[in-house]
Formats: C-alpha cells, sequence, structure tokens
C-alpha cells in the first residue's frame, strides 16, 4: 500500500517584508506562485517512521525527525492519537535551501499523503492548520496556483492569474539559511522606519492578466539586499540573465535561487543557455507557472 504526491517549487513575486514582530518572525505581503518544478513524496507503511531521499541535492536533505515531511506525518497522527507508522520517500527536484519552499513542499506533501494513507479525512481547513503550524511557506505548498500570503505568510488569500507565465531558474553553488536572511534584513533595517507590507494592486492587476511585461515591472523583493549582502556574487547571475534578454531577474525569496523571467518559451531557452555558460551558478531549469498545489498522483493497494 503507498500513496505519492507531488508538490511545486514556489517563486515570490512580490516579498514585502515588516519590521521585527516580538515572536521574531516579520508580517508580509508575499505574493506566491508556484512554479512547475516538483518534488514528490511517497508514503508506505513501516514497522516506525524513517525518511529516505534521493535526487541531486539529497545529501543535504536531514533525515531526522527535523525533516519537514516527517514533523508533518508526526503532527497529524498526533492529533488522531496513532503512531505515525510509515515510510517517507521525497524524490528530490526543488534546489535545498534554494528559497523555493522545498522542505514546505515535503511538508505539505507528506501531510496529504499520510491523510489519504491512513484514510484520515481531515478537512482542508485542518490540513492548512497543520501546514502553518509547520512553517510560514507550508500552507501554499499544499494550495499551489498564486496566493497573497499576509502574516508571517501562512494566512492565504488566493489570487487570479490569467496566462502562463515563463521562468528561468538558477541554483547558486551554496545554500542560504532563511533566518540569517531575515537576520541581515533587520540589521542593514536599523534606524529606519519600515513601511506596514502592502501587496501591490498592479501587480496583482499583472498577474491577473498574464501579462509579463506588467509583471516584469512591479516585481519586488525586499529580501533581495540582504541576500546579495550575505552573497555579493548573486549580482553577477542576474546581470548575466538581464543581459540575455530576461524582462526581469531577482533573487527568489530568501534566496540564493535567481529567478528570470521570458517573454515566451524561446527566450526562456536563450537566457537558461546564457546562464549555463556564464559561470556564475550550480544549474538552470526552466518552469512554467502557475503549477497546481500537492497532488495525490499514485496509490497502490498491494
Ligand atoms: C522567505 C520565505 C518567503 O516565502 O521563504 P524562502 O524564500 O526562505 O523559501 C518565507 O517567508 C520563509 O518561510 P519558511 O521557510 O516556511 O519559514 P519558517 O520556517 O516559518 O521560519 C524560519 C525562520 O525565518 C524567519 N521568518 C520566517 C517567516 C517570516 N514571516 N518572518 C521571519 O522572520 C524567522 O527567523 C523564522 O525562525
Ligand atoms: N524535506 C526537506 N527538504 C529540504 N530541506 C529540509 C527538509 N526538511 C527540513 N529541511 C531543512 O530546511 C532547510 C531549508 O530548506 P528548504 O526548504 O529547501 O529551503 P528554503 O527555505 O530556502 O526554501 C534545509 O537546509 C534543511 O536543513
Amino acid at each position: 500500500m503507498s500513496v505519492t504526491v507531488r508538490v511545486p517549487a514556489k517563486v515570490n513575486v512580490q516579498l514585502a517584508v515588516g519590521a521585527a514582530r516580538p515572536d521574531g518572525f516579520h508580517d508580509l505581503a508575499n505574493v506566491f506562485l508556484a512554479v512547475g518544478l516538483y518534488d514528490e513524496v511517497t508514503v508506505t507503511p513501516a514497522d516506525e517512521l524513517r525518511v529516505t531521499c534521493a535526487g541531486p541535492d539529497a545529501d543535504q536533505v536531514p533525515l531526522d525527525r527535523t525533516n519537514l515531511a516527517a514533523r508533518a506525518a508526526f503532527a497529524l497522527a498526533a492529533r488522531r492519537g496513532i503512531e505515525p507508522a510509515v515510510h517517507l520517500h521525497i524524490t528530490k527536484d526543488i534546489p535545498v535551501a534554494g528559497g523555493m519552499a522545498g522542505g514546505s513542499a515535503d511538508g505539505a506533501g507528506a501531510l496529504l499523503a499520510c491523510d489519504a494513507l491512513w484514510g484520515t479525512g481531515a478537512s482542508r481547513a485542518e490540513l492548512l492548520a497543520i501546514c502553518a503550524e509547520l512553517g510560514s511557506d507550508v500552507p501554499f505548498s499544499l494550495v499551489g496556483g498564486a496566493a497573497l500570503g499576509t502574516g508571517r505568510g501562512e494566512r492565504l488569500t488566493a489570487l487570479e492569474v490569467g496566462g502562463t507565465f515563463h521562468w528561468v531558474f538558477a541554483m547558486a553553488r551554496r545554500g542560504l539559511s532563511t533566518p540569517a536572511v531575515f537576520r541581515e534584513f533587520d540589521r542593514m533595517a536599523e534606524g529606519r522606519t519600515i513601511p506596514e507590507p502592502e501587496a501591490s494592486a498592479e501587480l496583482l492587476d499583472a498577474l491577473a492578466k498574464g501579462d509579463p511585461d506588467a509583471l516584469a515591472a512591479t516585481v519586488s523583493n525586499d529580501l533581495q539586499p540582504a541576500a546579495l549582502s550575505l552573497f555579493p556574487e548573486l549580482a553577477d547571475t542576474l546581470a548575466a540573465g538581464r543581459d540575455a534578454g530576461a524582462l526581469t531577474a531577482l533573487v527568489s525569496g530568501s534566496g540564493p535561487t535567481t529567478a528570470f523571467l521570458a517573454r515566451d518559451p524561446e527566450s526562456a531557452v536563450k537566457i537558461a543557455d546564457a546562464l549555463r555558460t556564464s559561470g556564475t551558478c550550480r544549474t538552470v531549469r526552466t518552469a512554467t507557472a502557475p503549477a497546481p498545489g500537492a497532488t495525490v498522483t499514485g496509490r497502490t493497494d498491494q
């Protein structure tokens, strides 16, 4: 018996960051867009909980109880008073510590897979509440598409997307820690008044129209200066993609993955080729958006 769930990565087309809150988090206006790069989580009954991972970055993924997939299984089992006796296998294609919410994807995927395997029948609202306990980005991994995240990013409002956007992603040679990037944001913000984060009406309109030029003109990421401060070489990657015709180039979330919006699939291929030969990054991928959220893609009864 097994259940397999496929979950997308994300890029933040707007990431407005407010001042640090007393709990250490930051209020956000976080416009998430799910992109067609996916992790898969397969859950099968086992004697006790264990996690395995396959894929190019698998050696960087913790296989203990800190893995977000394991934490998701524990959280759902605890609510039902059952033992999380499962094997969670992650097929990882989303870069690790890349600002594309790979760990969050695995958390949302494991939750949906365990719910299906155990027949828990959790409501969407309960699944979303568990996701929010696991991490600020995890609810969005469950729902996919496009959404505005407020609070610390966990309170979602679905957004309309009127077309397909073509993206290129450049994966960096090392990761960046999300808390470290927020700390650098705070350090750089010292002595300044930070405005309340607000979604841009122009950006939401560009998404709704599916207009890549309008989207390119309105994307923003308040964490980008902090990510560049900790990882200055990313500026070279951004420049290489811009020179190759990207409509816009930005750091994805807390980075260090960089994201390039292309006008069409042909331009995306050209930008990807230029980034590959630029020597400024580790790997390059193209993907379209929006992508669906966590979805059950396989089920066996044996
Ligand atoms: C920045 C974003 C943008 O979507 O993602 P990444 O680009 O890293 O994937 C998110 O806000 C990351 O969300 P997620 O990775 O789920 O973070 P969490 O586990 O909730 O929090 C990790 C740490 O990040 C900081 N944090 C996170 C969210 C938030 N609104 N304010 C924060 O200050 C805190 O230091 C927190 O301890
Ligand atoms: N299933 C998982 N996949 C990847 N990383 C995980 C996972 N569970 C926990 N982690 C931890 O979370 C950190 C951030 O991972 P990730 O979600 O890939 O990056 P980001 O938050 O930048 O999108 C990793 O360095 C790793 O230690």
